[in-house]
């Protein structure tokens, strides 16, 4: 059995898919001072300026020696000393060895680097080593991390903070990226206040917000929040289009479902255009999307975790998209469940879980609690999915899981 079961759902592969044919990555990108680019997509590739290292180096502190020299066994007389920064710019002739530090440059005529601590005999200048010694030993070679000219990272690549270290040891100080992504924010509910206001019956304060604008922050997006909207077809409509003129995307949570309420869809069907309602995903079977002028619209619902899990597998890899990247899709790895766990047919779940490993390297995982698509509290602990096809059934403790370990910029 699959979706049929459940008339109007679309797997959700398949509304992946058809958000991922739908959009394309925006054409803006501007330059940026390399600390700013975390997080940022890279617009073009980036070569390599410079071979890395520059030049030949010591990887240790000890004696920079002529390996031929070494292999005589006479001791060798030291010098000169070569530091990180103060190199020794004469050349090592026979018989001779340079105290050399880790770093500095590996001075002409030298080939080997002997570790300080392999130091057997030192009278006055003159320096015995012992122990095993290969001819190259400790030696960094100029280029052997990157050749100039080499491709450094890709375009669509996301920065990292080991790719700013890496640009930055080339000497990039600039690079061009995509433009942020324009993501206006909003929820919509009578029930829902700010932090800050006083409760009354009936009354929540409005979580999806406040996860959903730190999730889009972590993507590096530019959040454009347009607050909480009351359950009133005129509000919703002027803020919509208030945000399809500021934005490349509008979020919204809450609204999507069947109640008496639930304005949204019919509000972007006459605004724009709505594409797709209903997945089957649980939790988050009312997720919808479709465009306005302008701006992409993503329907999330309003419950928190089916908010989270629509925003994790369907709107970001969108998002990921326009923004220039490359949606990858999850790594899965196979787990044993601990404990046992009730499922129906007919939705791909996303069962917030906890794993580990145990002393055999097998990796165990186990639900962090109640799966309700309101309960927050199983969120708490989790560092995965457990992710359970549409046709799957229940499970019991032994079997094995397919799970989704959880990844910045996610959770
Ligand atoms: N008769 C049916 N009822 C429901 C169905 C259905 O198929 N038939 N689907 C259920 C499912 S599944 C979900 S998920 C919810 C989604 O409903 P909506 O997207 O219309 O969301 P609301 O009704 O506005 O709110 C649902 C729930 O979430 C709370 N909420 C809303 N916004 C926020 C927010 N910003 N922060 C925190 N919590 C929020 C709201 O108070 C409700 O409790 O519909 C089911 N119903
Ligand atoms: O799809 Mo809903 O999120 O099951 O509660």
């Amino acid at each position: 059995m699959s979706c049929c079961d459940q008339p109007g759902l679309i797997s959700v592969n398949d509304a992946l898919n058809k958000l991922l044919a739908a959009v394309k990555p925006h054409a803006d990108y501007e330059e940026l001072p390399l600390p700013q680019a975390l997080h940022r997509y890279l617009a073009q590739p980036i070569y390599a300026l410079v071979d890395n290292p520059a030049w030949h180096n010591s990887a240790m502190d000890g004696y920079a020696v002529r390996f031929a020299d070494y292999q005589s066994g006479q001791p060798l007389t030291v010098v000169g000393t070569a530091l990180a920064g103060k190199p020794y710019t004469k050349s090592v002739e026979k018989g001779q060895c340079v105290r050399i530090m880790t770093g500095a440059p590996i001075p002409t005529g030298a080939d080997t680097v002997i570790m300080q601590e392999q130091l057997c005999e030192k009278r006055s200048d003159k320096v015995i080593f012992s122990g095993e010694v290969r001819q190259g030993d400790h030696v960094r070679l100029k280029g052997e991390d990157i050749k100039q000219g080499k491709i450094l990272l890709p375009a669509k690549h996301q920065c990292s903070a080991a790719d700013i270290g890496f640009l930055a040891a080339q000497g990039i100080s600039t690079v061009t990226v995509y433009r942020k992504l324009k993501v206006g924010l909003l929820s919509t509910g009578d029930e829902l206040k700010a932090l800050g206001t006083t409760l009354h019956l009936g009354d929540i304060y409005d979580s999806n917000r406040y996860m959903l604008n730190a999730l889009l922050s972590n993507m590096g997006c530019d959040v454009h929040d347009f607050g909480i909207i009351a359950d009133n077809v005129q509000l919703i409509k002027d803020t919509l289009i208030k945000a399809n003129n500021q934005c490349d995307v509008i979020i919204t949570s809450g609204g999507v479902s069947v109640g008496e309420a639930d304005y949204i869809k019919d509000i972007i069907s006459e605004l724009g255009e709505l594409h797709l309602w209903k997945v089957a995903i649980k939790p988050g079977k009312p997720f919808a999307y479709g465009w306005l002028s302008n701006a992409l619209f993503l329907g999330l619902p309003g419950n928190p975790v089916s908010a989270l899990v629509t925003f994790c597998k369907l709107a970001l890899p969108a998002m990921v998209k326009m923004t220039g990247g490359e949606y990858l899709p999850p790594n899965y790895l196979c787990a044993t469940l601990t404990h046992p766990l009730k499922k129906r047919q007919g939705r791909t779940e996303y069962i917030r879980s906890h794993y580990t490993s145990n002393n055999e390297g097998e990796l165990l995982v186990t639900p962090t609690g109640k799966q309700g698509s309101a309960i927050m509290s199983s969120l708490v602990g989790a560092n995965c999915f457990i992710v359970l096809d549409e046709n799957q059934e229940s499970m019991v403790a032994g079997e094995k899981v397919m799970i989704e370990v959880f990844q910045p910029p996610l959770l």
